[in-house]
């Protein structure tokens, strides 16, 4: 890693540590095998030689025709000149690649500690220096939650994602399902939330999502480096492929009861997913529901009418805003089996 200039304590350090970042990730082949300093002694040497050459040429060539002797020729003078004018553009814009390489990684850098990837520490020589966060769980939730965001994804948001933890962690729930994973933003969260020794199955009925989610989860599991041992904060996870109004009734069997169902799937199938649910379900299992505001007079009326008088349930609205919008009311319909 480059240490940031503005912490640089000697301009000798800042270059050291420069040219460990260009022997680290050359960007072509010439780079790989002639390093920035080896290129830049080759080009201003030929520079330097060609401008002497050029010199004594001159002189010569000055000197023949001041004496007329006849064997004046420029030829060798353009050549010298040339040379010094080649070499020394691709030394000058070798040194530039360099300035504007530190600049663009500072920046990066930089934009990095914004969002909270990159961390600035003080290393032992009293060095400021910043080095990348380890991927975890936060680190790809952070990162979810900035292409939701930005892309308009219909995760569960960070509000609604942080009522969710909240009744995760009092209801601590030794098998959870979730229905709908899209990316696994919410599958994080409560995975997050609940005991590490816990299991959250996760149910996307489409392949594609299903295995980004798998890859965010195995990010999020494992980080970046496989010799490293699994995040023990958060509990076991599993995606499966898989209609949730078949996967429910036909593979959940010798799973165990589930404590805590989470519905985040079609809005217009709530109530079918938490019917084919409702033989697995363990007395007391809490069974959280999403947009329970914005779709309470749309899809999800049949769904809340029957939470709310079927008397299986004492069944409550957690208020709160739509993801990405906080315009915009929605919340979460909270349900505990009697
Ligand atoms: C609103 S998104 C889920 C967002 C996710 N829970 C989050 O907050 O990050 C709904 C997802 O449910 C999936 N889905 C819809 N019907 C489903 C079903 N019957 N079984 C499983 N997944 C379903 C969709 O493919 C979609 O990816």
């Amino acid at each position: 890693m480059c240490i940031d200039s503005q912490f640089a304590a000697d301009q000798d350090k800042v270059n050291r540590r420069c040219l460990e970042d260009e022997l680290r990730d050359p960007s072509n082949f010439v780079e790989y095998l002639l390093p920035r300093p080896l290129r830049l002694l080759l080009t201003g040497f030929g520079s330097a030689s060609c401008l002497v050459a050029t010199v004594i040429s001159a002189t010569r060539f000055l000197s023949e025709l001041k004496y007329q002797t006849g064997d004046n020729d420029a030829s060798t003078v353009v050549i010298n000149l040339l040379g010094f004018i080649g070499f020394g553009a691709l030394f000058f814009l070798d040194r530039q690649a360099a300035t504007d390489r530190v600049a663009r990684r500072e920046k990066v850098r930089k934009a990095q500690v914004a969002i909270g990837d990159r961390e600035v520490y003080t290393n032992a020589d009293g060095e400021r220096m910043s080095r990348l966060k380890e991927v975890n769980s936060d680190w790809i939730i952070r990162r979810l939650e900035r292409w939701g965001r930005r892309d308009a994804l219909p995760f569960i948001g960070p509000k609604k994602g942080a009522l969710l933890q909240q009744l995760v962690r009092e209801q601590r729930p030794r098998l959870a399902v979730e229905v709908g994973t899209l990316c696994g933003y919410s599958t994080l969260l409560i995975a997050q939330a609940m005991p590490p020794d816990a299991q959250l199955i996760s149910l996307e009925c489409d392949w594609k999502w299903a295995l980004v989610a798998k890859r965010f989860v195995y990010q999020a599991t494992t980080g970046d480096k496989k010799s490293k041992p699994k995040d023990q904060r958060i509990a076991k996870v599993d995606v499966w492929w898989a209609d949730a109004l078949q996967a429910l009734p036909s593979r959940f069997s010798g799973k165990g009861r589930i404590d805590l169902l989470f519905l985040d799937g079609l809005p217009s199938q709530y109530l079918a997913y938490l019917r084919a649910a409702e033989p697995l379900l363990a007395p007391g299992a809490l069974v959280v529901a999403d947009n329970a505001g914005i779709f309470a007079q749309g899809g999800l009326m049949e769904y809340l009418e029957y939470v709310r008088s079927s008397g299986k349930y004492s069944s409550r609205y957690l208020e709160s805003t739509l993801e990405w919008r906080d315009d915009t009311a929605d919340g979460l319909e909270v349900s505990k089996l009697l």
